[in-house]
């Protein structure tokens, strides 16, 4: 089946190049005439992936209900156009390209910085007017001038190179880098914002947009800058507050600012846009061929990447997973999702309190973040049913205030690796553990106390019973005339003395029904008769399509 691959914005053609020319892919493009919100819900109801720049908002509205969407990709950096839990929810994973367009909009910086010091937007239009006004457009030399630098990731970082370039001096602020990474790059790091505000002639922000950066620099920071100092933002609107900075600009205390990015796009409030020490440009930062380019290619890779070798590169909701890592994932996320659907019949979903996972040997080397998930998203499976994933898995069960916890050991137990499931529900708690043999066949090896070895697939007959001779044939002539194959049978046995507790598990061929169980369960010694539907060996995983 070929994957649909939708694109709402203008993607350079060497990016549209590697979708067509990907046989598995179907590709959609939806840029002109822009849709309306009820359209892009139409469309994305036939979409498994969605590539975007910043002119797409995938709001809960958008996303809400869209069961086959798997992917959104954002060509670019910033992410705040997509309603991440919305996505997360749904189960779909965000992924975005953050090198492509980073020296580009540094470079942009500069260019505004530079054109704000000089003037060159409004004396350019003056002379566009006829006129020759070399008095008034006076400017202000960069050399010597201290820049502070907020947010000191990519483009923070190639902003503060570039005016060391400039023979500036460099101040930052960043709470989640080092001061030996900040001095390598010529900058004095703060601790503290504030401190850092009155040495700033000019301030440059470069963080992402969170709750926490919003209205970052507000009226009372503005304020703590020295007069005369002028601000610059080509990261996003509302990282500084726009009323505030009109106002300061208004009263001169800011003599000028150089803006790339607005609160809303395009801007409709446009009182700080009209001032003339106020330089605005159309969100331009990222918008060179080159910067274009480079997040379009890697966009287009990083889709079909997904939707064709399960491969997840710079997801922002998921843990990255590159194609030869889940190559050797696959029987493991498997493993782990069939002990979590497993749980989830034994406790019927219901009343489940919390989990625990154990990763012994090999698979505690593993990527035990995502098989967490994977069992998460078994676990849950039978309340929320095929909306959960391994994205939205962890989220769901917290949302349902169900801890899931993991613990690591790469010491190997009775077997070279095992992953063991404790599920604690309010009437106690159920223990599966599973294993694989030979890289291939996925076996149950433990179920509570019971070592055994049973198939981890198809129709389980679980029953538990005290050990006395007899009780296996009469079981198997139950099912024999009711014509249910049996396909293998396991024993688990409490201790290793006859007459105690045990458990047996047989995998069928055909599911009995509840006649066959009443009969099974009237036996004296039978103490409790569960069936247990697996997906059968080797089917694809849901979403995955492992
Ligand atoms: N104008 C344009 O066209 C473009 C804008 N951008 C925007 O530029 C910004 C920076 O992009 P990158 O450098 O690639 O991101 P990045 O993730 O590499 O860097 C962001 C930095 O902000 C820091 N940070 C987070 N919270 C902070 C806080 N409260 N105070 C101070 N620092 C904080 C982080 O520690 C990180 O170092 C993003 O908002 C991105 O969307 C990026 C590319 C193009
Ligand atoms: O796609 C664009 O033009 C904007 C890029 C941007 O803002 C980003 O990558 O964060």
């Amino acid at each position: 089946m070929l994957h649909r691959v939708l694109v709402t914005d203008n993607l350079s053609a060497a990016g549209l190049k590697v979708l067509e020319e990907n046989p598995e892919i179907e590709l959609v493009i939806k840029t002109d005439p822009k849709l309306s919100v009820e359209q892009l819900r139409e469309e994305l109801q036939d979409a498994d992936g969605i590539v975007i720049r910043s002119g797409t908002t995938l709001t809960e509205e958008v996303l809400e209900g869209q069961s086959r969407l798997k992917a959104i990709v954002r060509a670019g950096v910033g992410v705040d156009n997509i309603d991440i839990p919305a996505a997360t929810r749904q189960g779909i994973v965000v992924m975005n390209t953050p090198a492509g367009n980073t020296i580009s909009t540094a470079e942009h910086t500069i260019a505004m910085m530079m054109a704000m010091a000089r003037n060159i937007g409004p004396a350019s239009a003056s002379m566009r007017e006829g006129k020759w006004e070399k008095k008034i457009f006076t400017g202000t030399q960069l050399a010597g001038k201290t820049i502070g630098v907020i947010g000191l990731g990519r483009v923070g970082l190639a902003v503060a190179q570039r005016c060391l370039g400039l023979e500036m001096r460099i101040v930052g602020y960043d709470p989640f880098i080092s001061s030996e990474r900040a001095n390598e790059f010529g900058i004095e790091l703060y601790r503290d914002l504030d401190e850092m505000l009155p040495k700033c002639e000019l301030l440059t922000v470069h963080t992402t947009m969170t709750p926490e950066t919003k209205n970052l620099i507000n009226a009372e920071r503005m304020a703590k800058m020295p007069k005369g100092a002028r601000i610059i933002n080509c990261a996003r609107g509302g990282i500084i507050d726009e009323d505030a900075l009109a106002d300061a600009v208004e009263s001169g205390h800011i003599a000028g600012a150089a803006l790339d990015v607005f609160l809303q796009e395009p801007p409709k409030e446009t009182r700080l846009v009209k001032l003339p020490s106020v330089l605005t440009t159309p969100h331009l930062g990222a918008s060179t061929d080159e910067a274009q380019e480079l997040v379009a290619v890697e966009a287009s890779e990083i889709i079909s990447g997904f939707l064709t070798r399960n491969e997840v590169r710079h997801a922002v909701n998921m843990a990255p997973v590159s194609a030869s890592e889940m190559g050797g994932m696959k029987k493991y996320i498997d493993l782990a999702y069939r002990l979590g659907i497993l749980l989830a019949q034994q406790t019927h979903g219901e009343g489940i309190r919390s989990a625990e996972i154990h990763y012994r040997g090999e698979a505690a080397s593993k990527h035990t973040r995502l098989l967490t998930s994977s069992f998460s998203s078994g676990l849950l499976s039978i309340a929320l049913g095929d909306r959960i994933n391994i994205v939205n898995a962890s989220m769901l069960a917290e949302e349902r205030g169900i801890p899931i916890s993991e613990e690591t050991s790469k010491k190997a137990g009775d077997f070279s690796t095992m992953i063991v499931a404790e599920v604690t529900t309010d009437q106690g708690t159920l223990r599966a553990g599973g294993t694989m043999f030979g890289h291939e066949y996925l076996r149950l090896v433990l179920m509570d106390d019971y070592q055994l070895d049973a198939y981890l697939d198809g129709t389980m007959l679980i029953y538990r019973h005290r050990d006395v001779p007899g009780l296996i044939g009469l079981v198997g002539t139950v099912l024999g005339k009711n014509n249910i194959n049996i396909a293998h049978m396991a024993l688990g046995r409490e201790t290793n003395q006859p007459g105690g507790d045990s458990v047996a598990v047989i995998n069928l061929d055909s599911k009995p029904g509840q006649d066959v169980i009443d009969e099974i369960l009237s036996n004296k010694d039978v103490t409790a008769v569960e069936i247990v539907q697996l997906p059968v060996a080797g089917a694809p995983l849901p979403w995955l399509g492992l």
